[in-house]
């Protein structure tokens, strides 16, 4: 859907400001699911305005035959095992891109454990009938992990309503690793245990107990705001609200990147502040395995402060909501960067040749990921921009602009 650009004006130093950051979109997915499995009260505090977390909970309590996941991938993934095991027959499906982003393997794993599920288009690809589990086949299956942790998540947050519980072998790389740790700990959080040693992870038939939980801060939407920190000129402080240091959440390590970059966060009970330090001299690797949704932040603020870096774990990229190394590559060559494969699997970000890209206004393309648009927001601490389709925040940060505006930095429509 197009619509007309945003124009952002060159602000290099930025308003004192307090961004109230949205909550986790992963943490409330997880916690929505358990709780449609759990027949105790859960009281869930603080959900996220995320598109995909609003989809979701529309779609738990929708009595339709089809459920439209748009282009949230966690609902699509969670959905999918969900509806197996609460034995509802539910078509689900999903945008253009949604249909191109791989499921194969969670269907194959759930049709493994005795699950119904057929696929109505292509083979390995949404739009999915599901039909149900209705007698438990393997209580041991193995699958992939280095395709997407989603997959892995779904069916670990079905595995104790399983009659025979779930032996789950993770084969290959790990890749996303934090998001599977979040899971087990918002599962015990709700009175499931599981045993994860190396590769395995044994769960046997519970039942999830009734708890409250609120929601933290989304550690990847404050990314971008370490990146405005990174980018801009002056002493002016930004403080993000609602986020813990001892996160579930393993896009924190956005904290540890951006000090090397110049960024110290001071961690208060409500929140954290971002103070500018002098950034490390060198060139830098950076390894985005459990982190994929940083990259593109990183790569814009290294390719702006003129930092060569090294980047690996990004083989996720290309299934997510744009293939985002094309995306990242073409945009970066409008501010003469490059992001160029050295060998299988390493990268090399090679920063801004020139400054010549400041001297006009910049047009960022998007590519319908959200991402692509926050991430290269920061640069207009370095010269007007116009982001293209901007309502493409709305599935992780609907208040992104407006946090935007509170910065002191002007918007036009
Ligand atoms: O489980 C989750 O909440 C997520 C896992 C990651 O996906 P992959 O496991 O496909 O890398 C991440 O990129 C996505 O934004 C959210
Ligand atoms: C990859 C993402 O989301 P999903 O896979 O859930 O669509 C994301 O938010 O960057």
């Amino acid at each position: 859907m197009a619509s007309k650009a945003l124009q952002i004006t060159y602000t290099p130093q930025l308003k004192e400001c307090t961004i109230p950051l949205p909550s986790s979109k992963s943490e409330s997915n997880r916690a929505l699911i358990i709780q449609a499995l759990c027949s105790d009260t859960c009281e869930l505090l603080n959900l996220s305005p995320a598109r995909d977390t609003q989809t979701m909970i529309r779609l738990l309590k929708s009595e339709d035959e089809t459920l439209d996941v748009l282009d949230a991938g966690t609902t699509m993934r969670f959905l999918t095992a969900y509806l197996s095991v609460s034995r509802k027959m539910k078509t689900l499906t999903g945008t253009d891109r949604m249909k191109q982003r791989p499921i194969g393997l969670l269907v194959d794993a759930l049709r493994n454990v005795g699950a119904e599920i057929e696929y109505l288009e292509k083979e390995g690809f949404p739009p999915l009938a599901i039909k149900g589990l209705h007698e438990q086949s393997n209580i041991s299956i193995s699958i992939r992990g280095d395709v997407s942790s989603q997959y892995i998540s779904a069916l670990l947050m079905v595995a104790p309503c399983l009659p025979k519980g779930l032996h789950l072998q993770l084969t290959g790389k790990i890749g996303s690793r934090p998001y599977i740790a979040m899971t087990l700990q918002m599962m015990a959080h709700f009175g499931v245990q599981a045993d994860w040693q190396e590769n395995e992870i044994h769960i046997a038939p519970q039942a999830y107990k009734g708890n409250s939980y609120t929601i933290e801060s989304d550690w990847s939407a404050a990314s971008y705001w370490y990146a405005f920190a990174a980018l801009k000129e002056g002493s002016e402080e930004i403080f993000l609200s609602g986020l813990r240091k001892d996160s579930w959440q393993g896009d924190n390590a956005i904290v540890g990147m951006m000090h090397i970059l110049g960024v110290a966060s001071v961690f208060q009970p409500d929140g954290v502040r971002l103070i500018p330090i002098p950034a490390r001299q060198g060139e830098f690797h950076f390894d985005f395995s459990d982190c994929p949704d940083l990259a593109q932040t990183m790569a814009v603020v290294c390719a702006a402060k003129g930092r060569k870096a090294f980047f690996t774990g990004l083989e996720s990229l290309r299934i997510k909501e744009t293939d985002r190394i094309a995306a990242l590559q073409t945009e970066l060559a409008k501010i003469s960067a490059r992001l160029e494969e050295s060998q299988e699997g390493q990268w090399t970000l090679f920063p801004c040749e020139n400054e010549d890209w400041k001297k006009e206004t910049l047009h960022i393309a998007t590519y319908e990921d959200h991402r692509m648009a926050m991430a290269f927001a920061p640069l207009c601490t370095q010269a007007n921009l116009e982001i293209e389709n901007p309502e493409v925040v709305n599935k992780s940060y609907p208040g992104f602009w407006k946090d935007v505006e509170q910065a002191g930095i002007h918007l036009t429509y």
